[in-house]
């Protein structure tokens, strides 16, 4: 048995799954997502290249990648503290932070936000998107990869000695590339080195959350110690989406907020209402899936804060949580979905 096991392992240190408390399985508190831009059309140049202001915020929420400034979270890290002060007052008491290597982690600003806030915050070790490996990451062995997976949580990450308390998001695009499909095995091995939660960021495809696990499961990875996010704008049709629950991981509704008409990553896609999320989760408790379900708002651009007219880190608590209990979710599964299942999943085996 290794010291983490039965532990939660958060940037100031190990606690007692108890203290956890309601816990967002999936934010951002500091990074960039310039990796992601997307080029406005032609009509809106003007309006992109603008500083953020009241005038342009509907435009932003329907054009989030299409503002260099927007992609910038990194540059608000005291509207975010005050963010995670509110995110106490309205109950809440973890959160995990998914930003990994590729997005600009930032260890020692997640601790500085942890002492000032008393948020327990978890940091991710690993590997976003493809298009953010280095040329040295494309070229590591497998072996390698699972290493600094391994020490990122052991030791400290970017030459801190702040751990790591998951793996995740590993970053994958569709169809999944060489060098992800390396760092997946190497999750998958230091999953099993480690016993730990892992978390994975799918490419937009409805195939690819399958095929991920398939990748994780034939390197050894514990599938029921996996969340797969993002599946808001990955899974569309209830056969589907069972067929995929039945496989085992948790089942992340993680992008609580965003509501837009053209998702511009896949435009095949119709992103859904937060109406329509706590639809699919009553439907997922119905079928028997509370013990695998997830929630957050994977906070990413400066438009999702409340600084810029944005819902913030506590909208799921004030808002979506009495929605969940207006449409037969009740509060015993609401708790299963906010405490006790994220315990589940981040306590080290
Ligand atoms: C930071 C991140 O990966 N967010 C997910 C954005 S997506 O549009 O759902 O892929």
């Amino acid at each position: 048995m290794s010291a983490l096991s039965g532990k939660v392992q958060t940037v100031l240190g190990l606690i007692e799954p108890d203290q956890l408390g309601r816990t967002m399985t999936h934010e951002h508190l500091s990074m960039t997502f310039e990796c992601c831009y997307s080029p406005p059309a032609p009509g809106d140049k003007t309006v992109s290249q603008d500083h953020i202001q009241m005038k342009n915020l509907f435009w932003l929420k329907q054009n989030p990648y299409s503002s260099h400034e927007n992609l910038l979270l990194v540059q608000e890290t005291d509207a975010v503290r005050e963010e995670l002060h509110e995110y106490r007052k309205a109950g809440g008491g973890t959160i995990v932070e998914n930003t990994t290597q590729g997005i600009a982690r930032d260890l020692p600003c997640l601790k500085q936000l942890a002492k000032d806030t008393g948020v327990h915050i978890i940091g991710g070790a690993g590997y976003y998107v493809d298009a953010t490996h280095t040329e040295a990451t494309r070229k590591m062995t497998v072996e390698k990869l699972t290493d600094i997976i391994v020490s990122e949580v052991l030791h400290g990450a970017d030459g801190t000695e702040i751990r790591c308390g998951v793996i995740g998001e590993i970053g994958c695009s569709w169809p999944i590339t060489e060098s992800e499909k390396k760092v997946l095995q190497a999750t998958a091995h230091a999953q099993t080195e480690l016993g730990c939660p892992v978390i994975i960021h799918p490419g937009r495809n409805p195939r690819a959350p399958t095929e991920i696990v398939r990748i994780l499961e034939e390197a050894g990875g514990d599938i029921s110690k996996t969340v797969m996010s993002h599946l808001d704008r990955t899974i569309f049709d209830n056969g589907e989406l069972l067929e995929f629950a039945n496989l085992g991981s948790y089942l992340e509704y993680d992008l609580f907020g965003t509501e837009m008409l053209n998702y511009v990553y896949n435009l095949e896609v119709d992103m859904p209402s937060d109406s329509q999320r706590v639809k699919t989760l009553a439907f997922l408790v119905q079928e028997g899936y509370e013990d695998n379900i997830v929630i957050a708002h994977d906070v990413h651009t400066k438009n999702r804060l409340t600084k810029y007219g944005g819902h913030g880190y506590s909208h799921i608590l004030k808002n979506i949580v009495p929605k969940m209990l207006s449409r037969g979710i009740n509060q015993t599964q609401v708790d299963k979905i906010l405490i006790d299942n994220p315990k589940r999943w981040l306590t080290f085996k």
